[in-house]
């Protein structure tokens, strides 16, 4: 426990409805004392756990009236951080929210560090490591899907599975290390059966969490897209086609757009983060030249391309290098501006060059969208191994420690086949263990812990 209470505004600044000051630690309780009064007059600091009062901040040096109020009071250890917490649910609007925070801070409090009542709750044993970086995953989710899978690990949905194999895994230890104590009672050929066995069954839990984690990540983060062609094909269009509103600027002068736009959208519940960037032209014009340039920076990096080709212009030279830059690349070859034919004939030429899977569409006229987003969706779950509601880890952090958890249990099973020395084995499975360990945070630096949540906001 920390003998320091910390606050923080809770709620995000701006007008709204309420607005949360929230106050955690041995000192919570007495500054709120110090800034409310109840309305009842009743004296609420006796009164259970878990309770809402009305009342007023008052501000104690001048005695004048800050903001009408409702104190929410709960008391150690069941509460968020396991500390006694007390909300000021203020009028929501920018002052009355500071000034109630002010107060707290010159009643004793110091201000929260980013994440630090999640945090504390982490520390004070309430959820491990990985519910602690599902509460910023859920707050982050783009999609009913990504909020899907962040939920079910903030229930420790992932904690549990992980501390099962952990124990399957210290197990395996166990007869390991027995093994080494009294070789001569191991010399039977069953138990070494049977401990190549479990390990295998080990082995492939592990690996199909990490086969599934890929899947995870996409429903998390997201997929970065980038909308790429000539000037003048229609990309501002799809994309204001896709969002349903016009985001970008279109006009029938090429060039148009030099800025890249970035729009997040649901398709079938992967956050696509869609990039419509400058045509790819030489070109002297100073602005657009910029703009062509980030453009090809962004085809680089995307993880998905949408190659848009006008069919009223047919494929043109351009077009043909154009795809072979983006060959390597995950992605669909969009025929637009269907409406004006030539797509098939365009169809043809591309089958010809075998590259990317060939849609048609007319962002003009919403034709092949639907078809579209059907294929945008498979080809980033191509080869997902998992539906989304079943348990997907969603970390990179998390699929790190499972890879070198793998890695370790192989080692181990090489030893073992190998005839070598059992402790070698043992060495392995431990280091297994505290790979998995990573994961709900038994085993893992101050750092790691450092960086997981000074990447929150503020409040939480
Ligand atoms: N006003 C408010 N809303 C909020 C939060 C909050 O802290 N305050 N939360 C967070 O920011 C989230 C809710 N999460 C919470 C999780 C656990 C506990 C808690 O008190 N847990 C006790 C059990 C309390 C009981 O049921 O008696 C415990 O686990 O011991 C509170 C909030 C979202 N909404
Ligand atoms: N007939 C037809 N015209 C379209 C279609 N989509 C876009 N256009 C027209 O094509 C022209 C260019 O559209 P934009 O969306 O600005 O093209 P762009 O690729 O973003 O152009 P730059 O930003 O200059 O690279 C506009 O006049 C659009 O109305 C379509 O499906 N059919
Ligand atoms: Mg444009």
């Amino acid at each position: 426990m920390w003998d320091d209470t910390i606050a923080a505004i809770a709620t995000p600044l701006g007008e709204g409805g309420i607005g949360i000051v929230r106050v955690s630690g041995p000192e919570a309780m007495g500054i709120a004392g110090r800034l409310f009064q109840s309305a009842s007059g009743a004296n609420w600091r006796m009164k259970g756990s878990h309770r809402l009062f009305r009342g007023r901040v008052v501000d104690p040096a001048n005695g004048r009236l800050v903001d009408e109020i409702l104190l929410g009071v709960m008391r150690a250890p069941h509460t968020y951080t396991r500390e006694d917490v007390v909300e000021f649910n203020c009028h929501g609007g920018i002052v009355a929210v500071r000034r109630v925070l002010e107060l707290a801070l010159s009643a004793g409090a110091r201000l929260a560090a980013p994440g630090e009542f999640t945090r504390r709750a982490f520390l004070n044993g309430r959820i491990d490591l990985a519910q602690a970086e599902a509460v910023i995953d859920l707050i982050r989710a783009r999609t009913d899907t990504g909020l899907e899978v962040a939920a079910g690990q903030l229930t420790g949905r992932l904690s549990r599975r992980v501390r099962q194999l952990q124990d399957e895994l210290l197990g395996l230890v166990a007869r390991v290390e027995a093994s080494i104590d009294f070789p001569e009672e191991d010399a039977g050929f069953n138990s070494a059966d049977d401990l190549e066995c479990g390990l295998a069954d080990l082995i492939d839990a592990v690996a199909r969490l990490i086969r599934q984690a890929e899947t995870g990540r996409v429903y998390r983060e997201g997929i970065s897209t980038v909308i790429a062609g000539r000037p003048n094909v229609g990309k501002s269009s799809l994309l204001n086609a896709l969002l349903d509103e016009n985001r970008a600027i279109v006009t029938d002068i090429p060039g148009t757009t030099r800025d890249v736009i970035e729009e997040v959208l649901n398709v079938r519940g992967i956050p696509l983060r869609l990039a419509d960037t400058a045509g790819l032209r030489e070109t002297a014009d100073k602005v657009e030249k910029a703009g062509v340039e980030r453009a090809r920076e962004l085809l680089q990096q995307a993880e998905l391309v949408l190659l848009v080709i006008d069919a009223g212009a047919g494929l043109t030279d351009a077009d043909r290098e154009l795809i072979k830059l983006a060959g390597h690349k995950k992605g669909l070859i969009l025929i637009n501006k269907s409406d004006l034919g030539g797509a098939a004939v365009i169809t043809e030429q591309l089958r010809e060059m075998d590259s990317k899977p060939v849609l048609s569409v007319s962002a003009r006229f919403g034709t092949g969208l639907e078809q579209l987003l059907d294929a945008i969706g498979n080809l980033v779950l191509s080869g997902a191994v998992a539906p989304a509601g079943d348990l997907l880890v969603s970390n990179v952090r998390h699929q790190d420690a499972l890879k070198r958890c793998l890695n370790h249990l192989k080692a181990a099973r090489l030893s073992l086949a190998g005839h070598m020395p059992v402790d070698l084995a043992a060495i392995d499975l431990r280091e297994a263990w505290e790979a998995l360990g990573e994961i709900t945070g038994t085993a893992v630096s101050e750092d790691i812990i450092d960086r997981i949540f000074s990447d929150f906001c503020i409040g939480k």
